[in-house]
């Protein structure tokens, strides 16, 4: 992209609660930047136009589409980049078949997803499928570090207006279950590559009769890199569910917590473990009936449901097979979805902080709250959860009036660690050894494995890394208090602190390095006493704890400022730290509220006006972000934004007041006349005509909404249903 084409400003269009919110919110940007010559445009990141971008092949001239992805992925390599990335769905198998249903039955002739590929053809439209699924998109675009807290305003509000927290008591029996062993944390290898070791490397598999085969090919090592491998044991695993099950406590709900839509090729095998371990008796019967519907364990029991609708007998011996095992926490219990329905709705990041800020509870199938067994196999990152509930029980809920405020500095850039690994996790066909073998021949981890293990791969670039190091220690001299979350005895923590230790003596400061277990429990501590923290982790823990934090303090992580300081010098401003609130839909379609609260939007947009100002010396974009940070200061004080009801405050009037407040302040300012002289009519309109405006967001409230398609919606359908008033129209222009 050449550089006089690149906009100032790139929006995404995403999915889901961000994308409807979008419809009503860019105009109102858009509106307000023109004013200032900023052009702001969109780029597609949905499932729906992934899909689409991917096939034009199969696709009718007209309603192809352009790779926004690709281009996006090169643009944030390049200082130029200033992009407003919002949530966008990592699609599970289930979520990507019902968009490719849902395409076709539009007209779109893209190909069905082959569930279980035979021929070359199949093969190849699979490979292309597979590169749309899962954590497809922010790996590509996350060319920096993470930077997430919570702005000045955001943390004050929320100790003044605390939220509602559930009790926890030491008698709770909350609490969480791992692997004693065979996991991805006890079989990791990790090593830095020399520089005779940097150059391309191939992972091999070799049968136990001595078959080679080549898992994958082409890659390359840089000097300097750290590379991982690791495996978590089927046999292992299954024992450790078994085990779990059997030793449930009356009145404890069952549960598992893993990140299947993220971690995309071995999250779905072990949630497809729990599922046929839980259903062993039901499969042990009918098995091979339900395998020959085409029901995968990894789809979930929604997916079992779907397959044997009608058949009364299966249907009644699921049923008894279920009611025949412990209770389970619940997605929705009023209508019947089980942790083990749908593998996308098994989100840890989102589902531990609810139960340890609902004071150790789950909901179960009578839809009564109950304490509940949370297993997370793998020990990398369980103990952060184990400690954080270990925490509470020992003294009660977090006070909100009174405690520090805990932010993140995440190694995420270049597809840090395990969160980028999809292309190089294979579930092993059986017994033999996987090699990691670099050009010279030389074997630089090797595991002996065995049928269905689940082997991966990952890395860390060096660059990366000691970018992250220096953002933690600048973070940390802003902030006070701050932590690296590294294990010494974890092989790969073991390789980032020889780069770690270095780097604090040359700067000549002092961070502890603490295993996640102490750094938890230092971290609850200081926050406590009101101080505030700095997590300074890897790329897993960045997610896990940018939401974990923000839900117990803020009670949600909509709120938060996510900066991505591009390592090319540009700019990406995350909004919030969670995802795309397909509940938020379900309501909207319902009853036309959308409770989405886009305040990650206007701290995203303010931080996107104020780079704009230092990269282009555009100074009307300092005036009109530090007017976005005025507007979202009186959002807060002035109780504006979206709540849970119909006829309350919804996404669409908040954005009238934030337009309004905005207005107000840029009409207010004395460091730009003509912005000045230009929105105060537009105040003024906006103020006059405040009753109407509203009664006309309001005026379809509480009924049905139609939006065209749930994944591929129709831009007009949403426009109407997000733009309802005309006199707010017409005053944005
Ligand atoms: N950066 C990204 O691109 C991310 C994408 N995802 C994707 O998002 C999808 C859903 O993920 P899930 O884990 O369920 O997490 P979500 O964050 O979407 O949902 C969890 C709950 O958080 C609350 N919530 C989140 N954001 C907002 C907001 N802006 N305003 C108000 N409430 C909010 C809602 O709870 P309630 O209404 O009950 O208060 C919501 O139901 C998945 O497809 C996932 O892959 C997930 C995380 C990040
Ligand atoms: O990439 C994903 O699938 C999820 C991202 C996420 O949850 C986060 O970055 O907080
Ligand atoms: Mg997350």
């Amino acid at each position: 992209m050449a550089q006089s084409q690149t906009p100032d400003i790139i929006y995404t269009i995403v999915d889901e609660a961000p994308e409807l919110a979008r419809g009503s919110l860019l105009p109102i940007i858009r509106a307000f930047a023109s004013a200032a010559d900023i052009d702001v445009e969109t780029r597609d990141i949905s499932l729906a136009g992934r899909i689409l971008a991917t096939f034009p092949d199969y696709l009718q001239e007209d309603q192809r589409i352009s790779d926004d992805l690709a281009a996006l992925g090169e643009l944030v390599k390049t200082p130029e980049a200033n992009v407003i990335k919002l949530p966008n769905i990592s699609a599970s198998v289930p979520q990507l078949v019902a968009a490719i249903k849902e395409l076709q039955g539009q007209g779109y002739a893209v190909p069905d997803y082959p569930a279980e590929p035979a021929t070359d053809e199949e093969k190849k439209v699979r490979a292309r499928y597979d590169a749309i699924k899962g954590s497809a998109v922010n790996p590509v675009l996350r060319e920096g570090n993470s930077d997430r807290r919570s702005a000045k305003a955001v943390k004050e509000y929320a100790k003044k207006n605390p939220h509602s927290m559930g009790e926890w008591t030491a008698a709770s029996k909350t609490c969480v279950a791992s692997m004693p062993g065979n996991d991805f944390f006890a079989n990791e290898k990790s090593a830095t590559i020399t520089a005779a070791q940097a150059g391309v490397a191939k992972i091999t598999f070799t049968d136990a009769a001595g078959n080679e085969t080549v898992l994958k090919d082409g890659l390359k090592y840089l000097e300097g890199e750290v590379v991982d491998a690791t495996f978590m044991s089927a046999s292992a695993l299954r024992a450790f569910i078994k085990a779990e099950v059997a030793s449930m406590e009356p009145g404890v709900l069952f549960s598992v917590h893993l990140k299947a839509t993220m971690m995309k090729v071995s999250d779905p095998i072990i949630f497809g473990h729990f599922v046929s371990v839980y259903l062993e008796d039901f499969l042990a019967k009918h098995g091979d009936t339900v395998k020959a519907l085409g029901f995968n364990p990894n789809a979930g029991i929604g997916d079992l449901e779907a397959k044997i609708k009608g058949n009364a007998d299966l249907e009644a011996d699921l049923a008894a097979a279920l009611a025949a095992k412990p209770p389970m926490y619940m997605v929705n219990s009023d209508k019947g979805i089980t942790n083990l329905h749908v593998p996308s709705d098994v989100i840890i990041d989102a589902s531990m902080p609810a139960v340890i800020r609902a004071g150790g509870i789950g909901w179960g199938p009578d839809g009564k709250p109950a304490d509940t067994k949370c297993c997370i196999p793998d020990n990398c990152y369980a103990t952060v959860y184990d400690e954080t509930i270990n925490y509470f029980k020992e003294n009660g809920k977090l006070d909100v009036t009174s405690c520090g405020a805990v932010s993140n500095v995440g190694l995420m850039a270049q597809k840090a660690e395990e969160y980028g690994s999809h292309p190089t996790t294979f579930e092993i066909p059986s017994k033999g050894t996987v090699r990691i073998v670099l050009a010279s021949g030389e074997v630089l981890h090797e595991h002996a494995v065995e049928t269905g293990d689940i082997w991966r791969s990952a890395t860390a670039k060096k660059a990366p890394i000691l970018d992250w190091i220096q953002l933690g220690i600048a973070r940390t001299k802003a902030t006070g208090k701050a932590a690296f979350w590294l294990d010494a005895t974890r092989a790969h923590d073991a390789e980032i602190i020889k780069y770690v230790e270095p780097a604090l003596k040359e700067a000549g400061i002092e961070i502890p390095i603490l295993a996640p277990r102490e750094a938890t429990r230092f971290t609850l501590e200081e926050m406590v006493k009101g101080n505030d923290v700095v997590t300074i982790t890897g790329n897993v823990l960045r997610d896990y704890l940018t939401d974990l934090f923000p839900i117990l303090e803020l009670g949600t992580s909509a709120k938060m400022l996510s900066i991505v300081k591009l390592m090319n010098g540009g700019g990406m401003f995350e909004t919030g730290a969670g995802g795309s609130a397909p509940k938020h839909v379900e309501q909207l379609v319902k009853e036309n509220h959308l409770r989405w609260d886009s305040l990650g939007e206007f701290c995203a947009l303010g931080e996107s006006f104020n780079f704009l100002a230092e990269a282009k010396g555009k100074t009307k974009a300092a005036v009109l972000g530090a007017a976005v940070d005025a507007a979202t200061q009186k959002i807060l004080e002035n109780g504006n934004s979206p709540e849970r009801k119909v006829g309350q405050n919804d996404n669409r009037s908040s954005h009238y007041w934030f337009a309004r407040y905005w207005a107000e302040a840029l009409a207010a300012q004395g460091d730009d006349a003509d912005l000045a002289a230009h929105f105060a009519p537009i105040a003024k309109a906006l103020a006059e005509k405040e009753t109407t405006i509203l009664a006309e967001l309001k005026a379809d409230e509480g009924k049905p909404a139609d939006m065209g398609g749930y994944y591929h919606s129709d831009p007009a359908k949403i426009d109407a249903i997000m733009r309802p008033s005309a006199t707010l129209n017409a005053i944005i222009g």
